[in-house]
């Protein structure tokens, strides 16, 4: 791998990425940055958490002429919380050249941007509905920007954002540079590319399997009531430093939220029902740990980066191989290892198969854990956090009552049981979750062909079978043909179980939200635009 040095970056945008504790590059930072500094326009693809943002932040930021008074660069991203971390990503890389950069999304007050923006940022990380409220306001003038980036193009289309980024991009000079970053290949990104990058490099560094090697990946097989149960004895037995806990639907994440706090755990939800206000509180105490338990649905699954998850738990199954990836991607970041837990029911064996046949990782199967387990696992770490303590030496307070105690009792008996008081007793509430229907494979419906368009092809897996009609210009079976009219009824409609709608900017334009969820013609896209109730049911069933 090649050092940052080595690709002739601005001093102060090398000490930055000192600073951040970057030593070499990834391998996509090292096949886009130079590209990137030649101005080449770019697609890129690269496993979750090997630092595509910096792969195309270090080379944005080292280009910025920070004496620039107007908006040189533009990021889309597709959610608030990608484009917040972003944001902060960016900041850090640009904080030595003194690069102004601003975050800017839906939900978050408009005034406060306007007057953000008055401080004039040479580089704006926005979601799509909200950016173009502010360019219809005058607010944002895109007339000097020179490069623009799609972080998640996919996703954004998925998010039905085609309409919005299209406009935006209409609005950049045509003489600009342009780079795309996506998980998957389908056709309609190909279209975009197509239409607003000029002879593009593609970059992809997609190894065999699709998922982060270093993610050890395991499932345990239950009946839905057994869940709980189950959870709060894995937790116990692994105790995680921090967890990422995937349920299925808002209500779902709400309930197990409030059970996981019942019983003690230090634990928050995360979705799209909240205020943009609670979601960044949720993030902000997860991040510095003052919660260790993070219960979210989909939303959280792309992109977000928070160091040191170290397990990652789908309380409900994924509805698709893709969505796995993504929330297992979660932990087993920048090289670190992480651990992945699927619950599994019965009736949903056959859809767990699939998401390994997709992925082409085997996921090991482990036994229930047992009473004894977790108890051990909690013992375990009450002695790891006295043995932190005493590191630390921040007791002495406590060391003259420990003399006299121990004058008066023997000192196993006594240790013994100040480990008991600091284990605490689990809270033997009795929990009750409203169950959630099994995701089962439809055998006709989830072919490979629609397998390979989304998750198979998006990684360059090209498995033998897949649909390659039209070739997929190096990315595998991409290219399936299944554009979104057309696919209408046969592909699975993996986003309707999703808390997907509202993980949307709450923009104030009510224009630009008509089109997101009106006026397009595509099936597959109204029918995620379905009232909320379709979080509760699943269509795929
Ligand atoms: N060269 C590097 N050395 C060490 N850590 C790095 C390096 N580049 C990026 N990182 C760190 O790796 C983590 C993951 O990076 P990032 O979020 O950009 O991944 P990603 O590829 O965008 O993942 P996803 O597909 O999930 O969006 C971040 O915490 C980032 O700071
Ligand atoms: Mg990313």
């Amino acid at each position: 791998m090649k050092t940052f040095q080595e690709f002739g970056l601005d001093a102060s945008v090398l000490r930055a990425i000192t600073e951040m504790g970057f030593e070499e590059s990834t391998p996509i930072q090292e096949k886009t940055i130079p590209l990137a500094m030649d101005g080449r326009d770019l697609i890129g693809q690269a496993q979750t958490g090997t630092g595509k943002t910096a792969a195309f932040g270090i080379p944005l930021v080292n280009k910025i002429n920070v004496k620039e008074e107007r908006i040189s660069a533009l990021i889309m991203c597709p959610t608030r919380e990608l484009a917040i971390q972003v944001a902060e990503e960016i900041e850090k890389l640009g904080r030595f050249k003194g690069i102004r950069s601003l975050p800017i999304y839906g939900g978050q007050d408009i005034v406060k941007q306007i007057r953000a923006l008055k401080k004039k940022p040479q580089i704006i990380i926005g979601t799509p509905g909200r950016l173009l409220d502010h360019i219809n306001r005058k607010t944002i003038k895109l007339d000097d920007v020179q490069t623009v980036i799609l972080d998640e193009a996919d996703e954004m289309l998925d998010m039905g954002f085609m309409d919005d980024i299209q406009s935006i991009l209409k609005l950049v000079p045509a003489e600009r540079h342009t780079m795309l970053f996506s998980a998957t290949m389908p056709t309609n990104i190909q279209k975009l590319a197509q239409q607003f990058l000029t002879n593009p490099e593609h970059v992809s560094v997609i190894p065999k399997q699709v998922s982060a090697p270093l993610i050890e990946q395991a499932y345990i097989e239950l009946h839905e009531k057994q869940k709980f149960e189950a959870l709060s004895r894995l937790i116990d037995m692994e105790a995680p430093d921090l967890a990422i806990i995937f349920g299925r639907t808002k209500r779902r994440v709400d309930e197990l939220a409030e059970a996981l706090q019942k019983r003690g755990y230090a634990a928050e939800g995360l979705h799209g029902d909240l205020s943009q206000n609670q979601r960044d509180n949720v993030m902000r105490k997860f991040r510095d740990g003052s919660i260790d338990v993070l219960v979210a649905t989909d939303v959280a699954a792309r992109g977000l980066d928070v160091s040191g998850v170290t397990h990652v738990i789908n309380f409900d199954l994924p509805q698709d191989p893709e969505s796995y990836v993504h929330r297992i991607g979660r932990t087993g970041r920048a090289g670190k290892e992480g651990t992945a837990w699927t619950f599994v029911t019965p009736r949903e064996i056959d859809h767990l198969h699939f998401i390994e046949k997709v992925t082409r990782h085997k996921i090991n199967k482990k036994p229930l854990p047992s009473v004894a387990e977790a108890v051990e696992g909690k013992q375990k770490m009450t002695a790891e956090r006295i043995l932190d303590m005493l590191q630390k030496e921040e007791h002495s307070e406590f060391k003259g009552l420990a003399i006299q105690m121990l004058e008066q009792y023997d000192s196993v008996n006594l240790l013994a049981a100040a480990m008991k008081l600091l284990t605490g007793d689990k809270k033997d509430l009795n929990i009750e979750l409203t169950p959630e229907d099994p995701i089962r494979a439809r055998k006709k419906k989830f072919d490979v062909r629609s397998s390979g368009r989304r998750v198979g092809g998006g990684y360059g897996s090209g498995s033998g079978s897949s649909d390659r009609r039209q070739g997929g210009g190096g990315y595998g079976g991409s290219g399936s043909g299944s554009g979104n009219s057309s696919s209408g009824g046969s592909r699975y409609p993996r986003k309707d179980s999703r808390d997907y709608g509202s993980n949307r900017e709450g923009g104030s334009s009510s224009t630009s939200r008509n089109r997101e969820y009106g006026s397009n013609n595509s099936g597959n896209r109204d029918r995620s635009r379905a009232p909320r109730k379709s979080e509760d049911t699943l269509v795929n069933k």
